[in-house]
Parts: C-alpha cells; structure tokens; sequence
C-alpha cells in the first residue's frame, strides 16, 4: 500500500466541494491504488460546520477503501497541515450580472490568510490549485502570500474553460472530444480568455481547417467559451458546480500522474515567454509529466491572437493593480 497523499479542500461544504469530495476519496484524481487523508476547510460559523460534519458523515458512510483520514476544521493552519496539494476552493461565488472581478476585494483577503498559512505548515512542495474566482488573481495573492513555498506551484483553474471549449469544437466538427489534441485557452478566467484552436488537431488534420468558418471562431466560439459561466449562472440559478470540480479533478490528475502528452490548459505564473509580464497567472498549454508541468514553447502569435492576449493580460494587470495594496 502507498503512503497516504494529504489533500486540503477549502469551501469543502459548498456546491463544489460537495461534487469533489468523494470523487477525491473514491481514486478519481491520483488513483484507484492512492490512499488519501482528506483536510476539509470551512467558515468558523456554525451552519459551515454543520454541514461540513453532515459532509464527512457522508463520506465516511461510502466506505471508501481509499480514504486513509478526514480533518474537517475551521483553522487553515490545521487544514493546510502537510498537505502535499491544496485545492482553494471556498470563497463567495458571482451572482446573474455580476462579473468575477466584482469578487476581487471580497475574496482577496482570503487568500492573503490562506497563502501565508501554507507558507507555514505545508509541505514544502505543496501543488496548490486556486478555484474560488476570480481564480488568476486569488492564485497570484496565495502564491506572494507564501514566499517560502515554490512560486510555480501555485496555479489558476483555467481547466473548466478548456474542457468547455473542447466540447463546443466537437460538436461543430462533428468529432469525438477525446480525439481532439493541442488546444489552449489563454490568459484569465474571465470572459477576455482567448479559447484558440489554430494548432488543435483531431487525427493529425486541422481543426480549423476542418471547421474552415472564421466568423464562427470569433462571433460564437470565443464569445461562447468566455461567457459559459454566466450561462450556467442564469439557467441554473448558481454557477456551475459538478463541472467546476470535475475540471478541478481533470487539473490536479494530470500534474500529479501526467497527461500523457496531450496539451493542457494551466494558470501559471508566467515566466516572461510570449509578453507575459514573468509573475501573472496566465492561462497557457503545457502538458505535464513526473508531477511537473512544461510550456508548450514558441507556438506562433499572430495579429489577431495578441490583440486577445494583450487584453486578457491588462485585465490580469487592472485586478493586480487593485489589490497591490494587500500585499
Ligand atoms: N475557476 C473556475 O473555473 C470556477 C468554476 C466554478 C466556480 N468557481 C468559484 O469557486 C468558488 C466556490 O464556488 P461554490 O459554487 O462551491 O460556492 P459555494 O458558496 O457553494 O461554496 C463555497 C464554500 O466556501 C466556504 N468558504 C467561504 N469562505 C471560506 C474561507 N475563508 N475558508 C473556507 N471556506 C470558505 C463557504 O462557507 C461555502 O461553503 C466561487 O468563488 C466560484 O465563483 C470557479
Ligand atoms: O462563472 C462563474 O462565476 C463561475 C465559474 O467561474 C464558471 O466559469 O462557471
């Protein structure tokens, strides 16, 4: 048997956490042959805790084999205590008319507390994924609220806008999602992300080609990918939740055991490639392997794509800009 992998979920009673617990606890994201210890992070107010012990009863009443521990706290130094990946997840969610940015202030300082504890207690190399939105940002205030831990380990979900770019390509080319390769969505997750299929392939042969309709890349894909949130929040009445956690399993699954070649879509910080001030938290491929993730590196950048990326980029800078004074 392994030794048990200690995992922190924060928000772990809200509508995503609830979709990603037993998903965690039942091999979905390290393996069927990975015992983990779940550390489970809520609000210190009484109806958080409460339905964080209704959660952990439910977990402990699927008998998971895999489920080596469970801490359920309200005190992110015991939260965060050795955990080898931390999935930040709880913060307030965006309301119908409200964009992700309006969450900066309110959201901030939570991730200000939540860094500066797993710069103490984690593990040294400690893989972070920031959900709770607006994710870039939260991410870069984790990441320079712990200046011991490892800057590249602190990432962005930008996972969910690749998966929902994907499937709307599969249904406009008429082809398998599994089969489509070398696809990105650059930047922040907000609706300035860039979904950009000019180098996806399905079976070696052009998506672009295949779908051969420009205005639909920029009137309905685009536009389509980056709005899909707000989508959701309006048929739905709350924002997504399953797909947001399964997007979260997709990420933290490939980093650890590796995407066997294929692109995959990180927030990291940049480091200066492609005009990326070196620092930001910016959507790029990489594909991963041996725990590690690596940019794809030198993809051409034409007029069109850098008018995208720069804006995506000045909204990343506005949101850092306002919430310098914080850190
Ligand atoms: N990056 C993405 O693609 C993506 C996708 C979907 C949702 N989100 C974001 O994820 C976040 C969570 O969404 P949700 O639907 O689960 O919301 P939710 O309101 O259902 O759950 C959030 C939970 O976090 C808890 N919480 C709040 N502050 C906390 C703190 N400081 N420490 C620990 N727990 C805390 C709350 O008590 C609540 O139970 C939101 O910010 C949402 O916008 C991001
Ligand atoms: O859009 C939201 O506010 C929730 C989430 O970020 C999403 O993309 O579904």
């Amino acid at each position: 048997m392994k030794q048990p992998v200690r995992v922190a979920v924060t928000g772990a009673a809200g509508q995503i956490g609830y979709a990603l617990l037993f998903r965690i606890a039942s091999g979905e994201m390290l393996g069927k042959d990975q015992p983990v210890i779940l550390q489970m992070l809520e609000l210190p107010i009484d109806k958080a805790q409460a339905a964080l012990q209704g959660v952990m009863m439910e977990l402990e009443d699927c008998a998971f084999p895999l489920l080596a521990g469970m801490v359920g706290t309200d005190d992110p130094l015991v939260a965060f205590k050795d955990v080898d990946i931390a999935m930040l997840v709880g913060a307030k969610p965006r309301g119908p008319g409200m964009e992700r940015k309006d969450l900066l202030l309110e959201n901030a300082k939570i991730f200000t507390e939540q860094g500066k504890a797993l710069n103490k207690v984690a593990s040294r190399d400690v893989k972070v994924l920031v959900v709770g939105n607006p994710a870039n940002t939260n991410a870069y205030i984790a990441m320079k609220s712990a200046p011991d831990l490892p800057a590249g380990n602190f990432t962005a979900m930008l996972r969910l806008d690749h998966n929902r770019a994907l499937s709307q390509l599969a249904s406009k080319a008429g082809v398998p999602v599994g089969e489509i390769e070398k696809l990105v969505v650059w930047g922040n997750h907000s609706p300035t992300m860039y979904p950009d299929y000019r180098f996806a392939t399905v079976g070696g042969e052009s998506l672009r080609h295949k779908i051969g309709d420009e205005d639909w890349n920029r009137d309905a894909f685009i536009p389509r990918v980056g709005k899909r949130g707000a989508e959701i929040i309006e048929a739905r009445g709350s924002s997504s939740a399953a797909s947001a956690a399964n997007a979260a399993i997709d990420h933290v699954r490939d980093w650890v055991l590796g995407s066997g070649g294929k692109w995959v879509t990180m927030g990291v910080p940049s480091d200066g490639s492609y005009g990326i001030p070196e620092g930001i938290i910016y959507g790029v491929p990489v594909t991963t392997s041996d725990g590690a993730y690596e940019r794809i590196r030198d993809l051409e950048i034409d007029a069109f794509s850098r008018e995208r990326m720069d804006k995506t980029l000045a909204e990343l800078e506005e949101e850092r800009a306002g919430v310098a004074h914080l850190l």
